[in-house]
């Protein structure tokens, strides 16, 4: 069996110019969840469909209606292709390697510099799961069910300690009081959608801090 294993890391997106060659079916997934993450993005493909030629109306994405030419790949971080024709996907991978890009081919792992895992949201929160390009509908289907664990009370800790940490000093005292929270009574409080209880519990743990409320 093999041992090889993907490594997961969630991009910081927001301004960072990316390329997605192809409109079709995969890429206006993608182009959404890019644009959505706040790329800057620019898609080169000489057909796309409905998504992509919204957002392109809509001024939130690059739209260059023309196949793919040497030279697409400078100037951006990273690249996506999903296309349906393999030379294609072939020559831009070629051409973001030669740069040091990050590419992804849609299906396609022997030219993936990195994997996409299969993504579900809940507010803040994400749920990836990665099977190292073993089992995609596996990761689909566990992610689904991963997914259906994530209550509304875990978006709203979620949200009440991002609110704290951008509050309150950072240190030792804060790094206590958030694994407090989260692992201690407010946080199972919240999980069981008592909010007012939970409320309780924050605003003691606030006043050991010395926070006046
Ligand atoms: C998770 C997800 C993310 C996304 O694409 O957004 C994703 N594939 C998804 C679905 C899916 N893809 C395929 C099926 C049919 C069942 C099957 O074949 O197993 C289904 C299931 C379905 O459609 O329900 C076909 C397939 N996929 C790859 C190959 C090539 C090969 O295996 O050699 C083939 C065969 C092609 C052929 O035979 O021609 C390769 C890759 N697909 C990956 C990601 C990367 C590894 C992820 C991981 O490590 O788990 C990797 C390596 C590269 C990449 O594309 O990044 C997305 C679920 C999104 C969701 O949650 O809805
Ligand atoms: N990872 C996944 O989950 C997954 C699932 C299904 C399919 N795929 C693969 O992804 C690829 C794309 O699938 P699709 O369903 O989106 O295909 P599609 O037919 O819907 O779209 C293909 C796109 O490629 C564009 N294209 C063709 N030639 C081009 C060129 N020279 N330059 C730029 N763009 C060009 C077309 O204009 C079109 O927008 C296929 O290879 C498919 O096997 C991946």
């Amino acid at each position: 069996m093999s041992t090889h294993v993907d490594f997961p890391v969630c991009l910081r997106l927001r301004g960072k110019r990316v390329l997605l060659v192809g409109a079709g079916t995969i890429a206006e997934e993608r182009a959404g969840q890019l644009v959505d993450a706040g790329a800057v993005l620019r898609v080169v493909a000489p057909s796309a469909g409905p998504v992509i030629r919204r957002l392109a109306e809509e001024g939130r994405l690059e739209l260059a209606g023309r196949a793919y030419a040497p030279g697409d790949v400078r100037g951006h971080h990273v690249v996506f292709v999903a296309t349906d024709d393999r030379r294609v996907s072939e020559a831009v991978v070629d051409e973001a390697r030669a740069q040091g890009i990050w590419v992804n081919a849609a299906d396609i792992p022997e030219l993936c510099d990195f994997t996409l895992p299969s993504v579900g949201r809940r507010g803040p929160i994400v749920v990836a799961v990665s099977t190292s390009g073993q089992a995609p509908a596996l990761a689909r289907r566990l992610r689904q069910q991963f997914v259906a664990q994530v209550a509304p009370g875990h978006v709203q800790l979620a949200r009440l300690t991002g609110w704290l940490r951008k509050r309150l000093p950072a240190g030792a005292e804060r790094m206590r009081l958030l694994k407090q929270l989260v692992e201690g009574e407010a946080g199972a409080l919240l999980a069981r959608g008592q909010r007012k209880a939970a409320w309780v519990q924050v605003r003691a743990a606030l006043e050991t801090f010395g926070e006046k409320q």
